[in-house]
């Protein structure tokens, strides 16, 4: 039980770490704060907050996957190496991937309620 705590404790490390250096992730997290007071300000429906969720999630675990990568990258290949770079752009394509998949699924709740506001 102790070593689960340490482990979960090491995770939070983590993620403490993704959130405090790298600039896309706290533009994610500032986003997705704007989104919580706009699901506040529009009443969402429980599977939209669900989705919501999920997607933030996603979002925020792909930028820290992409922390871990360009992090190991570095170590391993600090000189300039074509597969060190092909390495980072794809774990960046990762988390182009899940923001534009949110953006999507944000639109679909969003829209609709932003046009009823005119
Ligand atoms: N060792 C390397 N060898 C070859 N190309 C590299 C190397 N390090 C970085 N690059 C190239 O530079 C790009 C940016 O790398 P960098 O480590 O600066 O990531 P970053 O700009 O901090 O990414 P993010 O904005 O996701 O944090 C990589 O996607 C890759 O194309």
């Amino acid at each position: 039980m102790k070593d689960r705590i340490a482990s979960f404790g090491h995770a939070l490390t983590g993620l403490k770490y993704t959130l405090l250096t790298q600039p896309n992730a706290q533009i994610h997290l500032a986003i997705f704060t704007c989104v919580l007071g706009a699901g506040w300000h529009f009443s969402l429906e429980r599977w939209e907050w669900a989705l919501i969720l999920l997607a933030a999630g996603l979002v925020i675990g792909a930028e820290a996957m992409n922390t871990a990568v360009e992090t190991l990258t570095d170590l391993v290949s600090p000189e300039f190496h074509p597969l060190a770079g092909r390495a980072k752009d794809v774990a960046a394509s990762a988390v182009l991937i899940c923001s534009l998949s949110a953006a999507g699924a944000g639109l679909f709740i969003f829209w609709p309620r932003i046009i009823n506001l005119f």
